[in-house]
């Protein structure tokens, strides 16, 4: 199994258990590993046959700024149903930093896995 990776995928939201987190967006950090066929994409060298991951951040952006919530946990898992349901996308790992949270220069944060990894 191949994968598309992205990382060090800055979005600004509204996050935070704390009312004072309510008040304005703080930066998130998010690292995505998707389940590919490389080999596929390179066969006919088209970005239809391909995971683009252009497309994928754009829409990951989207779904973190548009949505609030209160856990990372719960923003993770939306962003995983979105990379499998709307991309088709077999396996994701997914993480999300939240810096800053607990201290300065201190990383923070939860990493998920949903899906199978489907070896050739
Ligand atoms: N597992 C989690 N723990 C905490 C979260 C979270 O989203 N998931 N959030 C907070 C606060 O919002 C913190 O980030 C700011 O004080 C604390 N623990």
């Amino acid at each position: 199994m191949d994968t598309v990776f992205i990382r060090g995928l800055r979005v600004d939201t509204v996050i935070g258990i704390h009312d004072w987190e309510k008040a304005q967006p703080r930066p998130l950090i998010l690292d995505l590993e998707l389940a590919t066929d490389a080999a596929r994409a390179a066969a006919t060298d088209h970005i239809d046959d391909a995971l683009d991951y252009d497309a994928v951040a754009r829409r990951i952006r989207r779904e973190v700024t548009d949505n609030r919530a209160e856990l990372i946990e719960t923003l993770a898992e939306r962003c995983a149903t979105v990379l499998r349901e709307e991309f088709g996308i077999p396996w994701v790992r997914l993480r999300i930093n939240k810096p800053g949270a607990i201290g300065v220069d201190i990383d923070v944060g939860v990493e998920i896995e949903r899906g199978s990894r489907q070896n050739d």
